[in-house]
């Protein structure tokens, strides 16, 4: 069977193991060499092959619910739902989109994009089937990595409390987040797996043992656990565990899952999962290199996006500065889960006692700051910006409130393209103006990076540095030096006709717009997004021209709006205007909750030529 004349999960109801197993290994060939090309999730997709076969397999959906927890893994039910054939497009605008997807097919019915979220749709869902005395049940597919974020801990709690609810949780557990793993549960799954080829052994002898002798094996087994308290985690917390099974064994798979379909109460199944099986550089990658990658090339697994010679991202300038600033003053990296992506991997092998990876646990990271910071510690939290959201209360409650001096790294902010809507950075300004004392910032250089990092820790209060998923230029054997720096908004090119203020890469835009539109504006750089600069807010609005205020974030509470109030206390009634999310729709991204554009040149001049 072609790949791309499956057009539904049906399609495969009626194939052989023999031929299921062949299909999971023409997934895995289709994998390598379509992510080759476009680049997306690839260790965690080619490890959850045989679980997403088996799913589709087993159950029916959509009336039987799949809730793939962050959804990064869902390549092969995108497959098995009919879209293989728009891979070419995967993460691209207006393309296949590399997280569930409503509008994509009836059979993506849980958007995530964050962790931790799936046992607690799994929750909602049971419980709406019930209360609607609909068939079907739900089958909720969660990382080792997801399954240790606070969330998870909370549906667990209270789903496995309900006798009247069952439903289905596959861990899948390759031994890897992004990273490795971290965390107590982590250390009781590796006791839980125990040793791989046992594992295969006991797979094995239950593969040929007949169904009814398997059965009788595991009551008997689960009535003694129960006799002498010794259930894990999971059994203590009301559930069936199933495992450790090998999840790359279809046969395995469906024989559990068939069981799991039986049962009346709750089920864990514990699934041992190989993350990057079937391609030899992404199965041995320890680092987390082979999660989420650009295009590369299949023979070697090296990327084929060209590194531009002289420029960086601003994670390695953030990273690079903070490595630098250890010979200034000691500080301390409270880091969520993103070693890679915020590339403090170096950060870490210099100063490994200075940094401590939290996993998946935004919320306990601002909080733990916070209190490293009320004791003395200078501690640096590193979030995206679109994960930030997540920590709202722990930040504005423990840290914002409190004027708590935590220096935040917001990674990602602004447009980020490839990861679409559910991780687009662009609520952060209003989340933290709508808190009490955090000043926010965003450099629009290397230089300007070192500076404010410099500044937010000889200040005391909660202090943002921004950054977007960009490069800039930056010479590692030329460091910028750390200098002081004014809350004054530097002034990027003179002009009396029109007055464009932006912060970060905003400003090249403008820079470009200016010389091709020919307009006599005067470009402002608004790098203290909060305090705002007054004085020269005051200068540009007394020319009495139009204002147009161009940065890449939504809610209400932007640049934007703060100097429209501005404008009304003072009584300026010259025009504003902002790029507003209707400037970008009509640009070609697609709507508002699928955006995926990055902002572009002829969107904003579009805008401007409307001032
Ligand atoms: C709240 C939140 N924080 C961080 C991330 C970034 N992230 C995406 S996948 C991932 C690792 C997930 O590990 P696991 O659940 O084990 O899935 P695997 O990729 O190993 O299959 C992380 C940290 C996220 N999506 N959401
Ligand atoms: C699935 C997930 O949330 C992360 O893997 C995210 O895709 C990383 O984004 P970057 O590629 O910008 O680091
Ligand atoms: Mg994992």
């Amino acid at each position: 069977m072609q790949l791309k004349d499956i057009k539904d999960p049906k399609d495969i109801k009626t194939l052989s193991i023999k031929e299921l197993e062949s299909l999971s290994q023409e997934i895995r060939h289709f994998l390598v060499d379509s992510i080759s090309k476009t680049g997306g999730h690839l260790a965690s997709n080619l490890g959850a092959v045989e679980l997403s076969i088996a799913l589709h397999y087993v159950f029916e959906s959509p009336k039987d619910q799949f809730i793939f927890d962050v959804g990064h893994q869902s390549y092969t039910h995108k497959i098995l739902t009919g879209r293989a054939s728009q891979f070419e497009t995967l993460r691209q605008h207006q393309g296949l989109s590399g997280y569930i997807n409503y509008q994509e097919s009836i059979h993506d019915v849980w958007e995530s994009g964050h962790a931790g979220t799936a046992v607690s749709a799994l929750h909602g869902v049971l419980k709406a089937k019930q209360l609607k005395q609909e068939a079907g049940t739900a089958i909720a597919l969660v990382g080792d990595g997801s399954i240790t974020s606070g969330m998870s801990f909370e549906a667990l709690n209270l789903l496995g409390s309900d006798p009247s609810l069952k439903g289905i949780v596959i861990l899948n557990d390759n031994n890897m987040s992004i990273s490795k793993n971290v965390g107590a549960l982590s250390k009781v799954l590796t006791l839980l797996r125990g040793n791989r080829f046992l594992m295969k052994l006991r797979n094995g002898i239950a593969r040929i043992t007949p169904n009814l002798l398997v059965r009788v094996y595991r009551r008997f087994k689960r009535m003694i656990k129960a006799f002498f308290q010794s259930g894990n985690v999971f059994e203590e917390l009301g559930y069936v565990y199933i495992g450790p099974i090998d999840g790359n064994d279809l046969k395995t798979v469906i024989k559990t899952l068939k069981q799991a379909q039986k049962m009346k109460k709750s089920v864990v199944i514990h699934a041992v999962t190989e993350k990057g099986k079937g391609y030899e550089v992404a199965a041995t990658d320890n680092d987390g290199k082979f999660h989420g990658v650009g295009s590369f090339d299949k023979s070697t697994g090296n990327p084929t996006k060209i590194n531009h010679h002289g420029m960086t991202s601003f994670s390695e300038v953030i990273s690079t500065a903070m490595i630098a600033y250890q010979h200034i003053q000691k500080t301390f990296v409270v880091m969520p889960a993103m070693l890679v992506g915020t590339k403090f991997e170096k950060f870490y092998q210099q100063f490994p006692d200075r940094l401590i990876d939290v996993g998946i646990a935004e919320e306990h990271a601002a909080t733990m700051a916070s209190a490293l910071s009320r004791n003395g510690i200078q501690v640096f939290l590193p979030l995206y910006a679109t994960f930030s959201q997540r920590a709202y209360d722990q930040i504005m409650n423990d840290i914002a409130r409190s004027d708590t001096k935590v220096i935040f790294g917001i990674d990602r902010a602004g447009f980020v393209g490839d990861d679409g809507s559910t991780h687009q950075g662009l609520y952060d300004v209003s989340m933290f103006y709508s808190m009490p004392n955090v000043v926010i910032t965003m450099p629009y250089d290397a230089k300007e990076a070192f500076d404010l990092l410099h500044y937010g820790f000889s200040q005391s209060h909660p202090f943002v540095i921004r950054y977007p998923r960009l490069e800039t230029p930056f010479d590692s054997n030329h460091l910028p030096s750390f200098d002081p720096i004014t809350l004054s908004w530097p002034i990027l090119s003179e002009g009396i006709a029109q007055v464009w203020i932006s912060y970060g890469p905003g400003l090249d835009l403008l820079q470009k717009a200016k010389s091709t539109l020919h307009i006599d504006a005067r470009i402002i750089n608004a790098r203290f997004i909060r305090p705002m600069d007054l004085t020269t807010l005051k200068e540009a609005l007394d020319l009495n021209v139009p204002v147009f205020v161009y940065e890449e974030a939504f809610g209400s509470g932007t640049l934007y709006h703060h100097i429209l109030d501005y404008m009304a206390k003072e009584g300026y009634h010259q025009k504003i205007r902002n790029m507003s999310v209707k400037d970008i729709i009509h640009h070609g991204s697609r709507t508002h909750n699928q955006m995926d554009a990055k902002m572009d040149l002829t969107a904003l001049m579009e805008a401007l030529k409307d001032l």
